[in-house]
């Protein structure tokens, strides 16, 4: 029973004369045939122009005015041969479009069987809006998933992903690679003499005294508690001892101020420099076992593993 309208043409007529939606037909050499007001509208035609009017002629005006569809090379030509290669390279075409007042449009192409074109534009900003606030909000949270609250750096998650896909980067070039373990020395008593918030406050001021003794390629992580990770790529054990002493150095150098008391600092590191065939796991045991020898040599020091 919907097949058949009395008066169709008509009515169609009458809705695309005020539908917010905008609809063009072009003949197969992009001449305008017909566009609704809306079209219009949307690439600054006037509908009662006797000129005939090309499909690159309106994008050409419409740059030319800063208006209509954005060109992100601002090379027309480059734009219009790119356009009128893809336009008719389907029968139905769907795609989005954003514009240079920053609206956004889908736009859809259908041929019929004589080639001419039937153009439908319909805004979907709001709908671009929200999608990005989604994407921005997803990106947000996977930073955050990846970021230790307390000191701002990578957290374990961080730096494990980070090094293993340095590892098989690494598997490529061959060359070795280092894990260093920063600990805190007698950390306890910090929390202990000057409370917990003290205790924080330290953790955040080595976290930054790390990441600025490192080199801004290395990769920071807080492996949890009072334990840094530092991941050096394309580094062998000398150089990775002289930036684990350096940065030993540093942070026993600076007195931490808390609330007027000076709080001295130290930490401990293990070394471990391994080959690129070596997983995350053995780097990790043999610089954890090379952190407890420095603890129990006396601590404020860095030992390089020995098998
Ligand atoms: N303030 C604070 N303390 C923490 C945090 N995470 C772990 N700790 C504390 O770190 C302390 C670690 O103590 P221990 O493992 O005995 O180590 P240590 O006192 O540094 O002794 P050594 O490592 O042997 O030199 C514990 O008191 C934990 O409660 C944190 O996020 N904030």
């Amino acid at each position: 029973m919907f097949d058949v309208c009395d008066d169709i043409q008509n009515r169609l007529q009458e809705f695309l004369e005020m539908t917010r939606d905008g609809y063009a037909i072009f003949d197969s050499n992009e001449y305008l045939i017909y566009c609704n007001p809306s079209f219009a509208d949307l690439f600054s035609l006037d509908r009662k122009t006797k000129t005939p009017l090309h499909w690159e002629q309106i994008l050409r005006t419409n740059f030319a005015n800063r208006r209509g569809v954005r060109v992100d090379s601002g090379d027309i030509e480059q734009f219009i041969a790119y356009t009128s290669k893809v336009r008719r390279s389907r029968p139905y075409r769907l795609f989005e479009v954003d514009y240079f007042d920053g609206r956004w449009f889908l736009f859809s192409e259908q041929t019929n069987a004589k080639q001419e074109l039937l153009m439908q534009i319909k805004e979907i900003t709001s709908q671009k809006v929200i999608e990005e606030s989604l994407q921005k909000n997803v990106s947000n949270l996977k930073a955050a998933a990846l970021t230790d609250e307390l000191t701002q750096v990578g957290n374990r998650r961080a730096l494990v992903e980070s090094v293993k896909s340095e590892l098989s980067r690494c598997r490529r070039t061959g060359v070795s690679m280092t894990l260093l373990l920063f600990d805190l020395d007698f950390f306890k008593n910090v929390n202990d003499t000057y409370g917990h918030q003290a205790g924080d406050e330290v953790l955040q001021h080595v976290a930054s005294l790390i990441k600025g003794a490192i080199r801004p390629y290395d990769i920071l992580g807080r492996i949890g508690g009072e334990e840094f990770g530092v991941f050096l790529s394309n580094t062998n054990q000398k150089e990775a001892v002289m930036i684990a002493n350096r940065t030993r150095e540093a942070i026993a150098a600076t007195e931490f101020e808390y609330q007027g008391q000076q709080i001295k600092l130290s930490v401990s590191v293990g070394v471990s420099t391994l080959g690129c065939d070596a997983e995350f796991e053995d780097l990790y045991q043999q610089a954890d076992e090379a952190l407890y020898e420095s603890k129990h040599q006396g601590r404020n020091r860095v030992t390089a593993y020995k098998a």
